[in-house]
């Protein structure tokens, strides 16, 4: 009963955050449903007694009309109520879904990234979507038809007991062994769900894979549709096998329960048959009394199984809750004083960061230091921990050991938000947004309203204008085959569009992973050679694994294996004839090739 209470307690203030207005109707609704029930079961032995008073000769046809056009009069009542409340119920439960949504939505772009590192998350996300956003509703109508069934067992009750006192215990003992059953039930569900999480997300990992666009093409060139076919089926096999031990359980537990109430309710109409061969009941009250005894038992069943609900509810929203509470280091992350508008040195100072799940660190004790207005660059072949680097400097992982300085303060010492919102991050990775060319850009900064002029100068000055302007509906059109109208880009033309995205967000720092990987090797000359000029003075920190691109750099950084190896202008590294100098060479020797053959 403790659980049961808290559960009800947690249940109200959901719903009643959601649409208390609506909440509060539907159990008005339910009492008014329980009132006409009650009725229901008086006018039945009014309309008994008035049928037997006329048998005998000792009633009038016209007292027979008053009770029956009543009994006709509560049932169509109720019939409405039900009608209506079934509509009520859709709308409350979807006003409780969309509350659910945003917090569900403010957790997952909120966390810290390193979640979405860890399979765990994933699986728990999943089942947050797949069933706990579906459960609130349950609840919701757990609750409803509980406040309903309790209303109208007290009405019905209260005519049976005007009839019979005895009767009454007996109907409520007989939902007691549904109600035991269901709290096994309850967790049968719920480590069902837990264990079939993994397999779920296969399962809609293989849909993805087999109705996305991206993938389209290469499941045709490597003849993918039979063997990914197979594994889907693999996978919804293993699914079904376990669904059909699981419901074999559960069908086991509630005929266990429900057979226990018919016992009871079996018990009830043997005392009532015994009532009234004893004469202790009338022949009207005993007709009353059937009628009530089947809907009080029905009304019981569903108290009961409101109540079930809501148990088996619980376990998923306690899950909820725990995901929920994920989002809170990430609410931190906006505490703390702001972060200055500017700097005259950022450094990232001996810094070390391993991935969650990973034994191997990606970043070991690396230093970088870049002074306002200059053009940083870090080289170094793949996997060496460029990307991580920039992710650390850009505030978006915390390092393990060390820290990330802006003129000797940790950053740590501002809201993380703040210092986010003074870089412009352009990712190797960048999302294409099946929005607008205009939005895609503008998407930079969202914090103020979009400033053409802005977002067209920044288009330019990445080299995006002209492929936008020949779209149909130039910066309006989406750059997706998604949407109507829309239209897709090459790959170096959507890297323009993205580095466009960095230059519109008005950031003092910058920071470039492989703005240039699919840039023909000319156009990312006149990139990087343009940085500086299109900064205008602000701080660039610029990635890339092509050593000749960098080559003007103010500083050059050079990792390998998660450390800086080597550090300096491009002159003063190819003096020093160390690694730098050595893939230098190789890549240019690379290139001569190339153009030799
Ligand atoms: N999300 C991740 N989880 C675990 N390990 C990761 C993750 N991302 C990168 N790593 C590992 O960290 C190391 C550094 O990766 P990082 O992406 O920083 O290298 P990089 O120098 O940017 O490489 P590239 O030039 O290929 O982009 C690699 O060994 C990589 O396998």
């Amino acid at each position: 009963m403790g659980r049961l209470s808290v559960l009800i307690r947690q249940s109200v203030r959901l719903v009643w955050a959601s649409g208390r207005g609506l909440f509060v109707g539907l159990l008005v609704l339910q009492v008014a449903a329980a009132l006409a029930l009650a009725g229901q079961v008086l006018s039945v032995q009014a309309v008994l007694t008035a049928i037997l008073d006329l048998e005998e000769g000792t009633g009038a046809t016209a007292s027979l009309w008053t009770p029956v056009l009543l009994l006709a009069g509560l049932t169509a009542v109720t019939s409405i109520i039900g009608a209506v409340q079934g509509h009520m119920q859709r709308m409350l439960g979807e006003l409780v879904a969309r509350s659910m949504w945003d917090q569900v939505l403010d957790v997952s772009t909120g966390v810290g990234l390193g979640n979405f590192e860890s399979p765990d998350f994933f699986n728990r996300l999943q089942r947050v979507q797949s069933n706990a956003l579906s459960r609130p509703f349950q609840v919701t109508q757990g609750l409803i038809s509980m406040g309903g069934a309790l209303a109208a067992s007290i009405g019905v009750g209260a005519a049976l007991v005007s009839i019979s006192p005895l009767l009454l215990p007996l109907l409520l003992i007989g939902g007691l062994p549904v109600l035991l059953t269901s709290r096994r039930e309850s967790r049968l569900e719920f480590d069902f769900s837990v264990a079939q999480t993994p397999v779920l997300r296969m399962r809609q990992y293989l849909t993805l894979v087999q109705t996305g666009r991206d993938e389209a093409k290469e499941i045709r060139a490597f003849h993918l549709a039979d063997w990914l076919h197979g594994r889907f089926d693999t996978a919804y096999a293993t699914y079904l096998g376990a669904l059909g031990t699981h419901l074999r359980r559960r069908a086991t537990l509630s005929a266990i329960g429900n057979l226990g109430s018919a016992i009871v309710l079996v018990l009830t109409l043997a005392a009532l048959v015994w009532l009234i061969l004893d004469g202790q009941v009338t022949v009207a009250g005993a007709g009353a009394a059937i009628v009530a005894i089947r809907m009080l038992a029905s009304q019981v069943q569903a108290l009961f199984a409101g109540v079930q609900r809501i148990f088996e509810s619980g376990l998923f929203l306690e899950d909820l809750e725990g995901f929920l509470r994920l989002a809170e280091p990430a609410k931190e992350d906006s505490r703390g004083p702001e972060a200055p508008t500017g700097f005259a040195v950022v450094s990232a100072d001996k810094v070390h960061f391993t991935y969650p799940g990973s034994d191997q660190p990606a970043v070991r004790g690396a230093t970088v230091e870049l002074r306002a207005g200059e053009v940083v660059a870090i080289v170094g072949e793949n996997g060496s921990g460029k990307t991580t680097l920039a992710k650390i400097v850009a505030g978006l992982y915390e390092p393990d050991e060390g820290a990330v300085r802006w003129d000797g303060t940790d950053i740590r010492a501002w809201s993380l938000a703040s210092v986010r919102s003074r870089i412009a991050v352009i990712f190797q990775d960048f999302v294409r947004y099946a929005l607008s060319a205009e939005d895609n850009i503008a998407i930079g900064d969202v914090t103020r309203p979009l400033d053409p002029d802005r977002m067209r100068t920044s288009a330019r000055a990445a080299g995006a204008d002209g492929a936008i302007e020949s779209l149909p509906d130039g910066y309006a059109t989406p750059l997706s085959r998604l949407f109507a109208g829309g239209r897709d880009l090459s790959g170096g033309q959507w890297q323009r569009v993205a580095i466009a995205r960095g230059y519109y967000r008005d950031a003092p720092f910058v920071i470039l992973d492989e703005p240039s990987a699919a840039l023909d090797p000319r156009a990312e000359y006149d990139l990087f050679a343009s940085l500086r000029h299109t900064l205008e003075g602000r701080t660039a920190l610029f990635i890339s694994h092509r050593f000749s691109t960098v080559r003007s750099a103010d500083r050059i950084y050079v990792m390998e294996a998660g450390s800086v190896v080597e550090h300096g202008t491009h002159d003063e590294l190819m003096a020093a004839g160390g690694q730098y100098s050595e893939l230098f060479k190789l890549q240019a020797a690379a290139y001569l090739n190339a153009d030799q053959t």
